[in-house]
């Protein structure tokens, strides 16, 4: 056997023509190749040396591909493993998987999937797939729909990601700063990282649960960046965001002509995450129609394109999420027990804010650090005593993305190093057991508003608000030649309280207006 490639490889497997075939398939692809026939002969020959990948049966005549994955397991060895089994035997795919191989291939082998795994496995990611910046559907065009999600979908990262482009993925991001980003030293949170860093060294699709705003597209993000595809490209899609009659051409793309209005061919979000990560956001909400074309996709590991011939290979790792109980939806008839099967291999649970108090003074410093500096300002404020033990009563329903903008309202409010009880804003009736509904009833009215009766409500009313408030400042600054000292004592705020309130609605101080010279205050 030659030693000039890199990469080398155990094949195990018990029928002589199959190894053969494996063998041959694997050295014309570049690999030294070393083949065992039962589990004790390659327990010998791993004990005489490391390989790459370790590619084995999982049905051997003196025990189970599991044996060769549990020893390399308990070893602590570097091998990547892929498990070979039988066809429908989707229990064995999992138990492989849960077991800490990185991939399965089932029988009998379709040798494209089983270079593509293979070079998956050992960080080479096969052939490119012809790359198409994801645009927006002419169909959506046509019928003033909202921007596809394949254009959106990167860019709708709410997690202060920079947009992953498919088109040009993102360079390797250090593992630590990726799990760093997941603040909170609480039980649970450990755990979640701890999970993180084992899942990433598979392929295993791992289904994200928690309530809304916990922090599940964090740690998805987190699992690609820490994974040998965080290179690749990070593709994030809310799929209760998609009209069900646009889901297809989203995910598979399509030929140019397939349907009026289709004038170019455009690639999915299967293919605009070739090489890296999926992640399937709201899985739940996806119709069963587009289920049972998700879950082919995923066992065969190719896509056709709405109005190709040919499928084409892709290499996507899937990571979904939900707020609801799949489960229950399985039982309930919505979601296809066999799609939930698949799905969730590996679970991770990240729990609701007022379960795990202990990380709310460290996200809250963090998130109050990032405020600070996006608005130039420094130190960042922090919470008196007082104001931290109101917020450690509250329930948060909105998890953490309700924190980050209750602390984006407070700062503004306090415009002060330090923030007071009174800045948070939260009216007693949020705190307890009480009705809430009663408790705002027993209010003092508002003042009056000037808004005539009839009015149509705002549907969002902090968007609502935030706009009025973006309208005063930008008119504050223009009457005072944009100078926020001066803009803001109109105002009764403090040119602390003006840059944070510019900062958090976006709204900026005038081109060339000089802005440092005009506020010589700060
Ligand atoms: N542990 C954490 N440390 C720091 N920031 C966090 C943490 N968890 C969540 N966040 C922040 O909270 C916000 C909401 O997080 P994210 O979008 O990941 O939640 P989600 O569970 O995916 O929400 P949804 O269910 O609504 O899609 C983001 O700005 C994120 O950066």
């Amino acid at each position: 056997m030659t030693t000039t490639s890199p990469f080398s490889l155990l094949v195990v497997d018990d029928e002589p023509d199959l190894r053969t075939l494996y063998e041959l398939t694997l050295v014309r692809e570049g690999y030294d190749v070393e083949t065992a026939g039962s589990v004790e002969d390659a327990l010998a020959r791993l004990a005489s040396r490391r390989y790459s990948a370790v590619i084995t049966d999982m049905r051997l005549p003196d025990g189970s591909g599991l044996d060769l994955l549990r020893h390399i397991e308990q070893q602590g060895r570097p091998e990547k493993a892929i498990v070979i089994t039988a066809y429908g035997s989707a229990e064995n795919a999992v138990e492989a998987l849960k077991s800490g191989a990185y991939d399965y291939l089932t029988k009998p082998v379709d040798l494209r999937q089983f270079r593509a795994v293979v070079g998956s496995a050992l960080g080479r990611s096969g052939q490119p797939l012809p790359t198409v910046v994801p645009a927006q559907l002419p169909s959506a065009l046509a019928q003033g729909l909202p921007a596809a999600p394949a254009a959106a979908a990167p860019a709708r990262s709410r997690s202060g990601e920079p947009p992953a482009a498919a088109a040009a993925p993102t360079p390797v991001a250090p593992t630590r700063a990726a799990l760093a980003r997941l603040v909170g030293h609480s039980g649970a949170m450990q755990q979640v990282r701890a999970l993180i860093e084992k899942v990433s060294r598979s392929m295993a699709p791992v289904l994200v649960q928690g309530e809304s705003g916990t922090g599940k597209e964090l740690v998805a993000s987190a699992i690609h960046k820490v994974s040998s595809r965080g290179s690749g490209p990070f593709i994030a899609v809310n799929c209760g965001a998609i009209p069900e009659n646009l889901l297809e051409a989203e995910f598979f793309g399509y030929r140019k002509g397939a349907f009026t209005g289709a004038a170019e061919d455009r690639e999915g979000f299967f293919q605009a995450a070739h090489g890296g990560t999926l992640f399937l956001d709201e899985i739940g909400d996806l119709p069963l129609s587009m289920q049972s074309k998700l879950l082919r996709v995923i066992q065969e590991r190719a896509v056709r394109p709405v109005g190709a011939v040919n499928e084409a290979q892709v290499n996507v790792r899937i990571v979904s999420a939900t707020h609801k109980d799949l489960q229950a939806e399985v039982q309930a008839g919505r979601f296809r027990q066999d799609l939930f099967y698949r799905l969730n291999v590996i679970q991770i649970r990240v729990p609701p804010l007022r379960e795990r108090l202990d990380d709310l003074r460290p996200i809250s410093a963090a998130v109050l650090e990032r405020i600070a500096r996006d608005a130039g300002v420094a130190p960042a404020p922090r919470l008196s005593d007082d104001a931290f033990a109101h917020l450690a009563r509250y329930a948060f329903p909105g998890n953490v993305r309700e924190l980050e903008n209750l602390l984006q309202r407070a700062v503004a409010m306090s415009g002060g190093d330090v923030i007071g009880r009174d800045d948070l804003g939260l009216p007693d009736a949020a705190f307890g057991d009480t009705q809430y509904a009663d408790d705002l009833a027993a209010l003092p009215p508002a003042e009056p508003r000037p808004a005539p009766a009839d009015a149509p409500l705002p549907t969002d009313l902090a968007a609502y608000l935030d706009d009025v408030e973006r309208d005063i400042l930008a008119r504050a600054l223009e009457r005072h030649r944009y100078n926020r000292t001066a803009a803001g004592a109109s105002l009764g705020l403090s040119l602390r309280q003006m840059r944070y309130r510019m900062a958090r609605l976006g709204v900026h101080a005038g081109a060339g207006s000089g802005e440092a010279a005009a506020d010589g205050d700060d």
